[in-house]
């Protein structure tokens, strides 16, 4: 029985459902922003073009936001928060009062500047992501968790789309080329096969003219129940 991430399941399922049936704007997950904004806070989608977006990864949000004109693809929002409740300001004290989603935590254009396409019918994810100078791990490359942050959120993406909410269970991820800072790269993310409420993932990362391949990942991802005790 689902109990206390209930009004969050909610919440991913009604942004699942916007994104996967709900009559959409253009390319839009439709009316999700209502679902993150109260009288006061309006929570900022932050899957969207700002200045700090290259060229190469505008050219390809409009590419696939051309894609979403029949409805195959659905642009999926993205926000500091992941369910109104944690949008408004918490009444919790000090630290956990600014609590957010991890991959939204840096002003625009510092760390994860992203977005992503869910295609319902392939059961697939598309991320174009473009890491910033607070990303670094080697100089001038891309820190690896970073990258391990995007494979988890595109691939737990792919599962939300196709289940509610989930776990990472496990993520097993190939390095095999360093990605230069401050390019852009494109995540591809699949179900591979669910088995009750678990959720086999695999994904690979490439260059956008597809000539490298720069890592390739699985994961397992878990409807994440919370036992009636
Ligand atoms: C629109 C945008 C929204 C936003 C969308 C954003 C998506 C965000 C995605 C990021 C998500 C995260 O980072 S989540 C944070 C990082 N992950 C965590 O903190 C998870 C911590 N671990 C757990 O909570 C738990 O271990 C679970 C939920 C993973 C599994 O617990 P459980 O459900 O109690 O499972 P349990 O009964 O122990 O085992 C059930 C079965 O699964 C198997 N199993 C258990 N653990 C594992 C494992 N790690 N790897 C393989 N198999 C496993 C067991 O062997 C057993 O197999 P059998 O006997 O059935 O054969």
């Amino acid at each position: 029985m689902l109990r206390s991430c209930a009004p969050r399941l909610r919440t991913l399922g009604a942004l699942r459902g916007l994104t996967g049936g709900a009559r959409p704007a253009v390319g839009d997950a439709g009316p999700a922003l209502r679902l993150f904004s109260s009288e006061k806070f309006i929570d900022k989608d932050r899957s969207l073009p700002n200045p700090s977006w290259s060229k190469e990864i505008r050219l390809l949000f409009d590419q696939f936001m051309k894609k979403c004109e029949d409805g195959s693809w659905k642009r999926v929002p993205s926000y500091r928060y992941i369910s109104p409740q944690d949008s408004k300001p918490t009444k919790e004290e000090g630290q956990m009062s600014r609590a957010r989603i991890f991959s939204r935590s840096y002003d625009d254009g510092l760390g994860f500047e992203f977005v992503m396409f869910h295609n319902d019918v392939e059961k697939r994810t598309v991320c174009f992501f473009q890491g910033g100078p607070h990303l670094q791990g080697p100089s001038g490359l891309l820190h690896g968790g970073a990258l391990a942050t995007m494979i988890d959120v595109t691939g737990g993406v792919t599962a939300v789309m196709t289940g509610e909410f989930v776990m990472t269970a496990n993520l097993n991820i190939n390095f095999k080329r360093p990605i230069p800072l401050g390019s852009v790269i494109v995540i591809n993310s699949q179900i591979d096969k669910v088995e009750g409420r678990k959720f086999f993932v695999s994904c690979d990362v490439q260059s956008v003219d597809e000539k490298t391949l720069y890592s390739n990942a699985t994961a397992r991802f878990f409807l994440n129940y919370i036992h009636s005790d």
